[in-house]
């Protein structure tokens, strides 16, 4: 896939969420497939000042670590023609502009039998990026996501929806990370509201 193959419309881009991407693209696509990528792993440890917290209390939004033995599944989304830019211009301000992630090109593993990898874009928060808050336990990742709300939305919604979509679109898949925040997160929402 070249460049100006996808400038020209000849060929189409796939751009792959593993986010709120998964639940809320917000641009339009010509179809979508769930599957993977490999030598990464999804981490609550990028901030978020603006769609799911705030300077002072900063959200805990999920990004991608290299690691050669795992692998992350999320939605591929395939663009062509004049989506291509218009869903560019509008992951540029949403992620890089508002979020801080940089872009990547990636190989994505369809889910299903025999089906090719395709190059995919995808959007990663480094580590050295204003905004990485880096590893914390379950328990104080919970925490955070449960008292932060930004200009979007309560941080929780973003945990719980993408908690969702991995139990329905990925029951084959374990993760760990996701589901130990999860669990930690709506122990201190019940702790609140018995408080009430
Ligand atoms: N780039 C990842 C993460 C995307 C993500 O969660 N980005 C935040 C920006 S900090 C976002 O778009 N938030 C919108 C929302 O929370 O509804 C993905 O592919 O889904």
């Amino acid at each position: 896939m070249k460049p100006q193959d996808i400038i020209s419309g000849k060929s189409s881009l796939w751009i792959f969420g593993y986010g709120s991407l998964v639940w809320k693209p917000d641009f339009k696509y010509k179809r979508s497939e769930v599957g993977h990528i490999k030598g990464y792993k999804r981490r609550f440890w990028h901030g978020d000042n603006f769609h799911r917290g705030s300077d002072e209390l900063p959200g805990r939004v999920v990004t991608l670590i290299e690691d050669d033995d795992a692998a992350t599944w999320g939605v591929a989304f395939e663009v062509s023609g004049s989506q291509v830019e218009e869903s560019l211009k509008y992951l540029n301000v949403r992620e890089t502009v508002c979020g801080g992630y940089v872009t990547k090109m990636v190989d994505f593993f369809p889910d299903g039998e025999n089906e090719p990898p395709v190059s995919a874009l995808v959007y990663i928060a480094t580590s050295d990026n204003t905004l990485y808050l880096g590893p914390a336990s379950p328990e104080e990742i919970g925490a955070q996501i449960a008292m932060c709300r930004g200009k979007t939305g309560h941080n929780l919604e973003y945990l719980v929806r993408l908690a969702e979509f991995m139990r329905n679109s990925c029951p084959h898949v374990e993760d760990r990370h996701l589901f130990s925040i999860e669990a930690a997160a709506l122990t201190v929402v019940s702790y609140l509201l018995a408080a009430q």
